[in-house]
């Protein structure tokens, strides 16, 4: 059974700017479960309350109204004016199991590498020489073993990034936030974070939630996705189900796909009789290494129907390419029917389109 290990039951986090009439409601009622193993992907504009939200998983932001549990334990509420809260020293061991990377690296600039690791570990009970093996560990397991001596400014973006998940991880952390931690890097770089963010959570069984403006970055890795705006969440689910299945217009402008589909749904328009008799528009989404070949092909073959495909798409969601493709499917009513029947059964999405203006059926 799956495990909860971060819980957020209605948080409110408001900030006080004087009067009530003023105050910025930066997290409204948000609820949110993290399970074991997650790499949970908040996405949002600037501005959204994203990383007001993942501060409240630690505490470093206290919350106005709401409970947070952390592995099944209450670490703070507030509800119905009713406040309770971790002793100081009861905070301090919780916040362990909780590391967190940012968008700026926050190394000790004039440390090395090795020491700005060795940092974290300064409040641990391991003994000098255990300090300077677990370092060590932590920088081979970030693929930088033999750059303990460098100083930040010596190395990539990227290379930097890496040491502060070294750091992050240095008291052992079973949750790693990482807010807008690839913001700063070029692509190649993103990529090798995203990867490293992968490897850890398949390898240590690290559960990440992955703060980030970047839709692209939350389609490697992530397997759920939570949207948010002004301070909301306002559509959460699977990757596949928020990339294929959006509701919101705000998700589906940040999954990118849409506006092509709806461009090429539009020249449809203007070209096609609309009512044309035994002809349907289907959205169709597949997952894996089916191609749209054999799905078109097999219409045919198998029922008589025509399919012509007016757009495609493949994307890669983690490692799983996942197609949708906008067909127009002529045949008689009867092998329309049983071509979408054979549609869901060999676990294709098929969905009926309408021409009407911006509508789905
Ligand atoms: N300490 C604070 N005092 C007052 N307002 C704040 C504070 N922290 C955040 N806010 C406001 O709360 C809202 C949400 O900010 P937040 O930083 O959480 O958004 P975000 O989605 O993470 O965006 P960004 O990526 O730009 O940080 C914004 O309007 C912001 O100005």
């Amino acid at each position: 059974m799956s495990e909860t290990v971060i819980k957020l039951d209605n948080i409110d986090v408001f900030f006080d700017k004087g009067k009530e009439a003023d105050q910025i409601k930066a997290v409204q009622n948000v609820s949110l479960e993290v399970e074991k193993g997650d790499i949970y992907g908040v996405v949002g504009y600037s501005g959204a309350g994203k990383s007001t939200l993942v501060r409240v998983i630690n505490l470093l932001q206290i919350p106005t109204n709401g409970t947070i549990t952390i592995n099944g334990k209450v670490i703070f509420s507030n509800q119905a004016g009713k406040q309770t809260m971790l002793s100081a020293k009861e905070l301090r061991e919780e916040r362990r199991g909780i590391g967190m990377i940012f968008q700026h690296f926050n190394l000790l600039e004039e440390r090395t590498v090795i020491e700005n690791v060795k940092f974290a570990l300064r409040h641990s009970h391991l003994k000098e020489k255990e300090i300077d093996e677990r370092a060590q560990e932590l920088l081979d397991l970030v693929d930088l073993g033999d750059r303990g001596d460098a100083y930040p400014a010596q190395l990539s973006g990227g290379q930097q990034q890496r040491v502060a998940i070294a750091r992050a991880l240095a008291n052992k952390p079973d949750i790693l936030i990482s807010d807008e931690a690839t913001s700063a890097l070029d692509p190649k770089n993103t990529t090798q974070i995203l990867e490293l963010l992968a490897r850890l959570n398949k390898e240590l069984g690290l559960t990440i939630v992955l703060i980030t403006h970047e839709m692209d970055a939350v389609k490697k890795v992530a397997n759920k996705v939570a949207v948010m705006s002004a301070g909301q969440i306002i559509e959460r689910g699977s990757l596949l189900d928020i990339f294929t299945n959006s509701q919101s217009e705000l998700t589906k402008e940040l999954v990118g796909t849409e506006q092509n589909s709806q461009d090429a749904l539009s020249i449809l328009r203007k070209s096609q009789n609309t009512d044309a008799k035994n002809t349907t528009i289907l959205k169709l989404t597949y997952e894996g290494n089916s191609t749209s070949d054999p799905i078109v092909t097999k219409l045919y073959s198998e029922f008589g129907v025509q399919a012509s495909i007016i757009y495609g798409n493949v994307e890669l969601l983690r490692d799983t390419p996942v197609g949708t493709l906008y067909v127009v499917v002529s045949g008689d009513d009867d092998s329309r029917r049983k071509a979408i029947d054979y549609l869901h059964t060999a676990g294709v999405q098929a969905t009926e389109i309408s021409l009407s203006e911006g509508s789905d059926k």
